[in-house]
């Protein structure tokens, strides 16, 4: 059985022109020691879906429908006060903004020893062992436990983070952008870290990314989001290779690839439809240099292209081609202005 299971959830924000319909009939499965990572530019929804799934929503924002089938429990229907069990001894997000979640007036060991003697019911001297042995862990010298986080470098400072989100052994880690604020090279060091981790201690990670070559470092599988619903999903190094949907296509161009370091990035542009009121046909079809007249009326479905491999596009039939034709940067101008 999946360690959790997101079936058709729908998270909308309520707004003064209507509701926004940000994640918009979501699902996918996650088993037990795996990861996955769900890329999109910004604005296609992928925080408001963790966001929903760990409970940590702006005011505005519900849950339309759906369920979140985790460790055998609807996390969706929970009651507020099981939920809050769940929250901290089960799941742990790692925040896009590291610098946020250490309070600066405090030694971080401080923050170590809050979580673990509040919500995991240790002693301090239980917790200040306990954050030795996590700093350890994530290869931060304990000595840095008392140095105030102003004290740490940001790819430290990023391990500190990842080092509390871990204390309490949580079964489902959620990392949303944990790397984007990193330089480069950091971003790698602290990737690896990740997938050590992950690795050593059978971690199952949700990894949240705009980045689609993080993917193809540090997860098993993908799932691209597109303006509230995933367009593409399945093995992340099959998906990577062979995309069948332009929007997959598109980012693969937009980003840097270590195998070939001077190809020419490519932009897509415009931007993603506004959700208050959606296409009603593909949402990408404005930016699709594919695009044909039944893309704009008839939504596509989500359809299996191959074992575990799926693809929600109308041109399936001709995508080997478009697939080629997308690696040149002709096919990408003057999209938005042809519609
Ligand atoms: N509090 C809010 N009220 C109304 N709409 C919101 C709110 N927060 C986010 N949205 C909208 O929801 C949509 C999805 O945003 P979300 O932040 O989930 O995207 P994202 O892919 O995570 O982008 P980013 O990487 O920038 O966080 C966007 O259209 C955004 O404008």
């Amino acid at each position: 059985m999946a360690l959790l299971e997101v079936k058709n959830l729908k998270v909308h924000y309520q707004t003064k022109h209507g509701d926004n319909q940000a994640v918009d009939g979501v699902s996918f499965k996650l088993e037990q020691g795996k990861s996955i990572g769900i890329v999109g530019e910004s604005g296609c929804g992928k925080s408001t879906l963790v966001k929903g799934i760990i409970r940590v929503m702006s005011q505005n924002a519900f849950i339309k429908d759906g369920q979140i089938l985790f460790d055998g429990k609807d996390l969706a229907k929970l009651p507020e006060k099981e939920f809050r069990q769940v929250r901290w001894k089960d799941l742990a997000l790692i925040p896009q903004a590291a610098m946020d979640s250490l309070n600066p007036v405090y030694p971080v060991l401080d923050a170590f020893v809050e979580v673990l003697t509040l919500k995991g019911n240790m002693t301090k001297k239980q917790a200040v062992a306990r954050a030795h042995e996590l700093f350890q862990m994530v290869g931060l010298d304990t000595k840095r436990l008392s140095y105030y986080p102003h004290e740490f470098s940001g790819g430290m400072k990023q391990r500190a983070v990842i080092a509390l989100a871990l204390a309490l052994d949580p079964k489902l880690v959620i990392a949303d952008e944990p790397v984007t604020a990193l330089d480069v090279i950091v971003q790698s060091q602290v990737l690896r870290e990740l997938t050590r981790l992950k690795k050593d201690l059978g971690l199952t990670i949700i990894l949240i990314t705009h980045d689609i070559s993080v993917v193809a470092q540090s997860c098993e599988s993908i799932a691209v989001m597109y303006a509230g619903k995933i367009v593409e999903k399945g093995d992340a190094k099959d998906v990577l290779k062979n995309p069948y949907h332009p929007y997959t296509m598109g980012l693969a161009n937009a980003f840097p690839n270590l195998k070939e370091p001077d190809k020419p990035l490519i932009s897509i542009e415009g931007s993603p439809p506004v959700l208050v009121d959606p296409p009603k046909g593909c949402r990408f079809y404005e930016r699709c240099p594919y695009k044909i007249e039944q893309c704009r009326n008839e939504e596509p479905e989500l359809v299996e292209v191959k074992k575990e491999h799926f693809s929600a596009c109308h041109r399936l039939a001709d995508i080997d081609e478009l697939r080629e034709k997308a690696k040149e940067v002709e096919t990408w101008q003057n999209v938005v202005s042809l519609k």
